[in-house]
C-alpha cells in the first residue's frame, strides 16, 4: 500500500508544484479529510525542520488516523525521499447533515465486553487499523495505563467515526460501580445508548444501574446480546430477564444461528436473511443466506410478534396489517426507529464481538433505529438572571452556541481539557463564550476532536458534535457555555456523594505542596473526588465512591503528580440528619467595652425526604429580621452543615427555616446574626433528634453451592440483610443482599478465602440508613476523643 500511495501522491505533486531537488519541503496533495481536517501530503529530501517549520507554521505531523483517510501512512519512503502527511484545522463547513449524527455511550456491566464492541466498532468504521484487544492491554479506549494494567475501563473516552455516511461520536463508558460518575455524564450528553449484556450472565446488577440512568435522562437505546460464543450462552433468557429484571419491552429483531461454540451468525426479523459469518477472526466476511430449516419456524414466531409490535405505533399500517398485509421493509425500519426513540420499546440484537459476529448489523442499527440531535425535542435551560425563564435551544447550526461541559482530563500535552457536547449553534477557535453559570466570559483557545488520547484540531465545532477544549480557565463539569449575547444555563447533572474517605500524607514532607497541587487536578476532573485539609490535626482525607477508586486516585497522585503517599484505613462517610421538627429562639448578646452585639433568630429544623440535601428558607414578615442581616443567618447555618452535632459528619436532608427574630439598631450585624445562626444550628439540631446515617451497599454474590453456607454466615456476620437467592448457568448460586459498606472493607480477600477464589461479587450504593445505636454511640466517643487529644 505505501508504494501504491507512492506512486499516486507523486504523479499528485507534478501536477500541484515544480519540485527542484531543493531541500524545502514540496506540497504535493492538499485536501479536507471526512473530520474536517486539511490533510497537506509534503515530500522532502531531509528532515530540515526549519524549513518544514516555515512550510507548516503551527500545523502538526497528523495522527496516523488522519493520514489512513487519505490512504496513507503517516511516513513512507521512497527514492531517497520521506513523505508526510501534515494535519491543520480548517474552517468547518458541515459536511455531515444533523439528521446524520449520532451521539452515542455504550453502557453495561462490568466486562460485559464494552470496550471490546467500541475496538470492533472502530475496526469496521475504517477508525483502527490493527484492533487492540482488552486482555492484551492494548484497546484504543482504555488508554490510561492504569486501564491497560488492569483490563478495566475507568474513564470514560470520546471518539468519533462514520459508518454508512453517518457521523458516529461515542462514548466508552466503565462498568464498575466505583465510576458510575463516568456513566452519567456520558448518559447526560449522548442522543442514545447500546445497552450490551452478557449472554451468559444475563442482565447482571450494574446493568440495572445503568438502565435506571439512562431512563432518567430518557436516553433510547437497543440492545445487545454479547458474548454468544461462550459456554453457557442463552439469547432467549437475557430477553427474558430484559423484562423480568429492567420492565422493559424487547423487540427482537435478530435470532441467533447456534449458541457457544456452534455461534455462526444470525436471523434478521426484518428481511428475513440469515447473516452467516466466515470465520471468527478479525474482518471475517459475512453473507446473506436462506433462513436455516431448522430456524425457519423460530424466525416466522419472532417475526410475528416484532410487527404485531411495531404497527400499534401506526394507523395505517395496523389497519393493512389486520387485512393481511404486512408493511413493507422501510415502514418497518421506520416505525422501528419510531418506537425506540419514543421508548415504546427496545429493539434487541445479539452477537459476539470477540469473535467477530453482529458488530457490522448493530451499526447498521445504530444508524437506522437510533435517534440524531434532530430527532429529539429542544435543549431547555434556563435565563441564567432569571432562573424561572425557560429558555429553549433547537439542535441547528444557526441557533445561538450552547454547549454542555461534560468532562475534564488533565493532559500532560495540552493542559486541562474540557469536554463539550455542543447542542446548538457553532464554536469556533478564538472566540469567546460565556459560562452562563458562573457569568465569566471563556477564551476557546484550541478545538479537539478526541480519538481515545489521541487528537486533531478542528476550527469550529458544529451542532451536535463533541469536542475537547484546551485551555478553559473557569469551567468545571455540568456547566454551560453560551454564546455571550444570548446566554442559556443548561439542565445540569447530577453528581453522587462520596461514600468513603482515607487519611493520606505524602511519605515526605517536602512533597506536601506537590500533592495538593495534584489534588486540586484530580477533583477538577472527577466530581464524586473530594479532599479536605483539617490543619488542627494536620491531615488531608480524600473521599471517594469505594476502595478502587480511591486506589486510582492514589496511583495516578504517583504515576502523574510524582507523589508517593501513605494511605490510611478506609472509613466511611457517615451522614447526620434529624428525625423530627424542631424549633429553637437563640439570641447571641455581646457587651465588651465599644459598640455590642446583638442578634435575636428562631429557626425551624425540619427533616426532609432522603435524598433532599439542605435547604434554607427565610418566613421572616415585618422585617423582624432586616433583609441585609438574612445572608448572615445563612452563612452560619451552613458553615455548621458540614459538621454535625452528634459526630461531625456532614448533615443532609434538613431545611432550616428562619422564623423570626429581633434586632438592635446600633449593635446588631452580619457577624451578630451568623454567630447566632451557629447557636441555634447546635441547639436545634440537638432537639430534632439527630440521627447518624450510614451507605447500605446492595451486595451479590456468585459462588459455587458448597460454599453458600460459609457466604451467607459471613454475610450475616457483617450485619447483612439476605434478600433472595437465585441460580446461576454452572450450578451457581447467586445471593442478593443489603450490607453496611462498613462491614464491607477489604471484602474481596475474604470472600477469596472462603471460597478458594471461587466466588465473585458486585457491590454498589442501595440508600443510606440509620446507625444502630450501641455503634452511633462508639462513633460519637471516637469523636469526642480525638477532640480531646
Ligand atoms: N468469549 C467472549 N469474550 C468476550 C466477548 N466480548 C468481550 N469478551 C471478553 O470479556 C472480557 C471483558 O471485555 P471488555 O471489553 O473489557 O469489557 P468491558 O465491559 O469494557 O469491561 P469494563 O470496562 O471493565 O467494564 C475481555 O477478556 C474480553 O476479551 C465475546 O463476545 N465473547
Amino acid at each position: 500500500m505505501a508504494a501504491e500511495s507512492v506512486t499516486r501522491m507523486s504523479s499528485a505533486a507534478s501536477s500541484l508544484c515544480n519540485f527542484n531537488g531543493s531541500k524545502r519541503p514540496v506540497l504535493i496533495s492538499n485536501r479536507v479529510n471526512s473530520s474536517r481536517t486539511r490533510i497537506r501530503c509534503v515530500k522532502v529530501q531531509s528532515l530540515a525542520s526549519a524549513s518544514m517549520s516555515e512550510f507548516f507554521g503551527n500545523s502538526r505531523l497528523c495522527s496516523v488516523n488522519a493520514s489512513r483517510s487519505l490512504g496513507l501512512s503517516q511516513k513512507t519512503k521512497k527514492n531517497g525521499f520521506s513523505i508526510f502527511a501534515m494535519a491543520t484545522a480548517e474552517e468547518e463547513k458541515r459536511t455531515v447533515p444533523l439528521k446524520d449524527y449520532r451521539n452515542i455511550g455504550i453502557m453495561a456491566h462490568i466486562d460485559a465486553g464494552k470496550t471490546t464492541t467500541t475496538e470492533r466498532v472502530l475496526y469496521y468504521t475504517g477508525r483502527n487499523y490493527k484492533i487492540g484487544e482488552v486482555h492484551e492491554g492494548t484497546a484504543t479506549m482504555d488508554w490510561m495505563e492504569q486501564e491497560q494494567e488492569r483490563g478495566i475501563t475507568i474513564t470514560s473516552a470520546a471518539t468519533t467515526t462514520f459508518w454508512n455516511k453517518h457521523r458516529i461520536n461515542i462514548i466508552d463508558t466503565p462498568g464498575h460501580v466505583d465510576f458510575t460518575l463516568e456513566v452519567e455524564r456520558a448518559l447526560r450528553v449522548l442522543d442514545g445508548a447500546i445497552c450490551l449484556f452478557d449472554s451468559v450472565a444475563g442482565v447482571e446488577p450494574q446493568s440495572e444501574t445503568v438502565w435506571r440512568q439512562a431512563d432518567k435522562y430518557g436516553v433510547p437505546r437497543i440492545c445487545f446480546v454479547n458474548k454468544m460464543d461462550r459456554l453457557g450462552a442463552n439469547f432467549f433468557r437475557t430477553r427474558d430477564m430484559i423484562i423480568s429484571n429492567l420492565g422493559a419491552n424487547p423487540l427482537v429483531l435478530q435470532i441467533p444461528i447456534g449458541s457457544e461454540d456452534t455461534f455462526k451468525g444470525l436471523v434478521d426479523l426484518v428481511t428475513m436473511k440469515a447473516i452467516v459469518w466466515s470465520g471468527e477472526e478479525l474482518g471475517a466476511k459475512f453473507s446473506y443466506e436462506d433462513i436455516p430449516a431448522d430456524l425457519q419456524e423460530l424466525a416466522e414466531e419472532y417475526r410475528a410478534a416484532m410487527i404485531e409490535m411495531v404497527v400499534e405505533l401506526d394507523d395505517d399500517a395496523m389497519e393493512q396489517y389486520l387485512e393481511g398485509v404486512e408493511p413493507d421493509e422501510e415502514t418497518i425500519k421506520k416505525l422501528i426507529r419510531k418506537g425506540t426513540i419514543s421508548a415504546n420499546f427496545v429493539p434487541v440484537l445479539c452477537g459476539s464481538a470477540f469473535k467477530n459476529k453482529g458488530v457490522q448489523p448493530l451499526l447498521d442499527a445504530v444508524v437506522d433505529y437510533l435517534p440524531s440531535p434532530v430527532d429529539l425535542p429542544p435543549m431547555k435551560g434556563t435565563d441564567p438572571d432569571n432562573p424561572e425563564l425557560i429558555i429553549e435551544r433547537a439542535a441547528s447550526d444557526d441557533e445561538p452556541f450552547s454547549g454542555l461541559a461534560f468532562k475534564i482530563m488533565n493532559d500532560s500535552f495540552v493542559g486541562s481539557l474540557t469536554f463539550v457536547r455542543v447542542y446548538s449553534g457553532k464554536l469556533t477557535a478564538g472566540s469567546y463564550v460565556l459560562n452562563a453559570n458562573k457569568g465569566k466570559k471563556e477564551r476557546i483557545g484550541r478545538l479537539l476532536e478526541m480519538h481515545a488520547n489521541s487528537r486533531e484540531d478542528v476550527k469550529t465545532a458544529l451542532t451536535g458534535d463533541i469536542v475537547a477544549l484546551a485551555g478553559l480557565k473557569d469551567t468545571i463539569t455540568g456547566e454551560t457555555l453560551s454564546d455571550p449575547e444570548k446566554p442559556v444555563v443548561l439542565e445540569r447533572m447530577d453528581f453522587p456523594d462520596p461514600v468513603i474517605k482515607v487519611a493520606i500524607e505524602p511519605k515526605t514532607k517536602a512533597d506536601i505542596d506537590k500533592m495538593a497541587q495534584g489534588l486540586v487536578k484530580l477533583a477538577q476532573e472527577d466530581p464524586s473526588f473530594h479532599f479536605s485539609r483539617d490543619e488542627e490535626i494536620n491531615q488531608t482525607v480524600i473521599e471517594g465512591m469505594g476502595e478502587l477508586h480511591l486506589e486510582i486516585i492514589v496511583d495516578r497522585l504517583k504515576r502523574e503528580f510524582k507523589v508517593e503517599a501513605n494511605v490510611g484505613a478506609p472509613q466511611v462517610n457517615y451522614r447526620e440528619s434529624i428525625s423530627r421538627i424542631a424549633e429553637t429562639k437563640y439570641v447571641h448578646k455581646k457587651q465588651s467595652g465599644g459598640s455590642g452585639q446583638f442578634a435575636d433568630i428562631t429557626v425551624r429544623f425540619e427533616p426532609m425526604e432522603a435524598g433532599g440535601g439542605y435547604e434554607f428558607k427565610s418566613e421572616i414578615k415585618g422585617g423582624s429580621v432586616p433583609k441585609e442581616y438574612i445572608p448572615g443567618v445563612m452563612k452560619g447555618l451552613e458553615e455548621c452543615m458540614s459538621n454535625g452535632v452528634l459526630a461531625g459528619f456532614p448533615v443532609v436532608d434538613v431545611r432550616a427555616v428562619l422564623v423570626d427574630g429581633s434586632y438592635h439598631d446600633v449593635d446588631s450585624s452580619v457577624l451578630a446574626f451568623q454567630l447566632a445562626a451557629r447557636g441555634a444550628f447546635r441547639e436545634g439540631m440537638r432537639k430534632a433528634a439527630p440521627q447518624l446515617l450510614e451507605p447500605i451497599m446492595k451486595v451479590e454474590v456468585v459462588t459455587p453451592e458448597e460454599h453458600l453456607g460459609d457466604v451467607i454466615g459471613d454475610l450475616n456476620s457483617r450485619r447483612g440483610q439476605i434478600n433472595s437467592f437465585g441460580d446461576k448457568p454452572g450450578g451457581l448460586k447467586v445471593v442478593d443482599s443489603l450490607v453496611p459498606l462498613a462491614e464491607m472493607f477489604s471484602y474481596v480477600s475474604t470472600l477469596r478465602g472462603m471460597t478458594k477464589g471461587r466466588a465473585s461479587y458486585v457491590m454498589q450504593l442501595a440508600k443510606f440508613d440509620v446507625v444502630p445505636q450501641h455503634i452511633q454511640n462508639q462513633l460519637a466517643t471516637k469523636k469526642e476523643e480525638t477532640a480531646a487529644a
